[in-house]
């Protein structure tokens, strides 16, 4: 039997018309249009790919959207800079700074500039810790598009064996306090796990997020588990051309899984769409009305 494919482009797509929905409430109701700054230091081709795919969508979407380019030899303190602006701007409600940052730039310096009410990377400390005790925050949104996958695939999580592969501050840890928050048994896994292909075989969700191209092979797989697949990774095909691949060897496990996300179509598009949704959330509390639910 092979498994389910998830469809994360169309669940993006009714994420993101849901998003258009309320801004158009937003708009209607209560002169209020959502925007969104993204902040882009360097040239590295893929970032503008995102870049400008976000910024698409967020206009799709009804939304205002900026966006700031500064050098690639740009200091901290000129970083620091259109992140102050962009806190002390009344029209921008989500900031994102893209990472990875260029080497003279110190990443967590300026990821806690931001207001921690416009984060809605959910990268501030502020909102690690909020959601780590459940309280409300701003939630990672490769996170938050992969729990809305997994709900709308299983429905109930709770009690579920979640093993996610990957251990960083933008994916893996708050994948994992999440999944916890839905009360299922977490497993964290990294490069020291003992034994990994057999800590996998244990999850009935097993998430991959390291960055290493095919990494986790079919018979990681435990039958019928739900896979996410979290890494985009672009490798070299023997004709010289390249595509993109993610941690998982799609091949093999689309054999024994009972569900999985494929590359690219699945967490990618989620993420953009769950960036916009943080945006109208942040918005919705910033301005203290209620988030409109059309
Ligand atoms: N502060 C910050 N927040 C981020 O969320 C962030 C970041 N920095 N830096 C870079 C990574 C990467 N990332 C992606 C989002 C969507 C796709 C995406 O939509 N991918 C499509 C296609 C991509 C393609 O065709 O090249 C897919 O998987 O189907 C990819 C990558 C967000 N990131």
């Amino acid at each position: 039997m092979t498994a389910d494919i998830i469809d994360g482009k169309a669940f993006a797509a009714q994420v993101r018309e849901r998003v258009g929905r309320q801004v158009a409430v937003l708009k209607a109701e209560s002169k209020l249009t959502p925007g969104l700054a993204v902040v882009l230091v360097g040239e590295d081709p893929a970032s503008k790919v995102y870049v400008r795919n976000k910024g698409k969508s967020t206009a799709e979407a009804g939304m205002k959207s900026e966006e700031i380019r500064l050098e690639a030899s740009a200091t901290q303190e000129e970083v620091l800079e259109v992140v102050t602006r962009l806190n002390e701007d009344p029209s921008i409600h989500g900031i994102l700074v893209q990472l990875p940052l260029p080497k003279q730039v110190d990443e967590m310096a300026v990821l806690d500039a931001i207001d921690p009410a416009k984060d809605v990377d959910g990268f501030h400390v502020i909102n690690t810790g909020r959601q780590a005790v459940g309280l409300p925050a701003m939630v990672p949104c490769t996170p938050l598009g992969c729990i809305m996958m997994l709900k709308d695939k299983l429905g109930e999580l709770s009690g579920l064996n979640a093993v996610v592969v990957g251990r960083s501050n933008i994916v893996g840890k708050p994948m994992a306090s999440l999944l916890l928050a839905e009360s299922c048994t977490v497993t964290i896994a990294h490069s020291r796990t003992k034994d990994l292909p057999s800590v996998c075989r244990n999850a009935d969700i097993l998430v991959a997020a390291v960055g290493r191209p095919e990494m986790i092979r079919g018979d990681w797989v435990k039958p019928g588990a739900t896979v996410i697949d979290v890494g985009i990774n672009r490798i070299e095909k023997d004709d010289g051309k390249t595509k993109l691949v993610g941690d998982v060897c799609f091949s093999e496990a689309v054999e024994i899984a009972g569900a999985i996300t494929p590359v690219p179509g699945g967490v990618g598009p989620m993420t953009i769409a769950c960036l916009l949704a943080n945006t109208v959330t942040a918005a919705c509390r910033q301005a203290g009305i209620e988030e409109p639910n059309p």
